[in-house]
């Protein structure tokens, strides 16, 4: 794993845009593998400026989700696909057919998960994954304890995730138990992962992450085993740990 020290949230949001955007234009039909909450938002924002700015052209593009919570449709505000359109997807030149991301409102959500699995594989796989990381070590919504040759499955929430997530809810009771998510083993046959890592509360998981063995108690540790994988964390996750070089 490779370890990109910067300063604040800011600079971190800068790198991994720029690292997208050199993607992109050497690669204008990568498929990308995006994910949600607070910590990518900030990247999003750089590669809508950018796409104003010099016309960086997503037309190309396909990206793939990682997750999505269960019993929210797309219209809700809560929905991850929600959060993409609003948040990236309005406002470049993606084509909205190529952007995939689980559905949480189907009837059958064991036959979405086969559905979304295959669509990945038919694409010939992700390139590039973007990876945020829960203080518990969740990568996706892939809690302690999920096997590390899981395919995109249903998962229950830990109650930290819950309650982590709630304070993009009115309420905590209103933050689903369930949702959809890629598995490891899918996040793991990307070809290159990008994790993003920023504050003082992601210390103790960059630790653990950098210094704990491979294990299913913590979901992240399986990244070692990846052979591209690229971190940028901020000095404030980053403060005090020794880095294995
Ligand atoms: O970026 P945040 O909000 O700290 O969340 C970390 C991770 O947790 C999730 O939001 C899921 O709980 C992931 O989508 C994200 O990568």
């Amino acid at each position: 794993m490779k370890i990109l020290e910067v300063k604040d949230y800011q600079q971190m949001s800068n790198k991994a845009a720029e690292y997208i955007i050199e993607k992109v234009i050497r690669f204008p039909s990568i498929k990308l593998g995006l994910a949600t909450g607070g910590t990518p938002i900030g990247t999003y924002k750089k590669l809508i400026e950018d796409h104003q700015k010099n016309g960086t052209s997503y037309r190309r593009v396909t990206t793939f989700n990682l997750d999505e919570y269960i019993g929210l449709s797309e219209e809700n505000k809560n929905s991850y696909r929600y959060y993409m359109n609003e948040n990236l997807f309005n406002h470049i030149d993606i084509e909205k057919s190529r952007t995939f991301i689980p559905r949480g409102d189907v009837d059958d959500i064991q036959k979405e998960s086969l559905y979304y699995e295959d669509l990945i594989a038919k694409h010939s796989g992700i390139d590039l994954q973007v990876l945020g990381i829960g203080s518990n070590g969740h990568i996706g919504f892939n809690e302690p304890g999920t096997l590390f040759e899981s395919s995109t499955h249903i998962v229950n929430l830990a109650p930290s995730t819950i309650q982590a997530n709630a304070r993009f809810f009115n309420r905590v009771k209103e933050v689903p138990t369930k949702a959809i998510t890629m598995g490891i083993a899918t996040i793991m046959k990307s070809k290159e992962i990008l994790l993003l890592i920023s504050g003082e509360e992601k210390r103790e998981t960059l630790f653990r992450l950098l210094n704990g063995d491979v294990n299913i108690g913590f979901p992240a540790s399986v990244l070692k085993n990846h052979p591209f994988v690229t971190i940028i964390a901020d000095e404030a996750a980053v403060k005090d740990i020794k880095i294995p070089r």
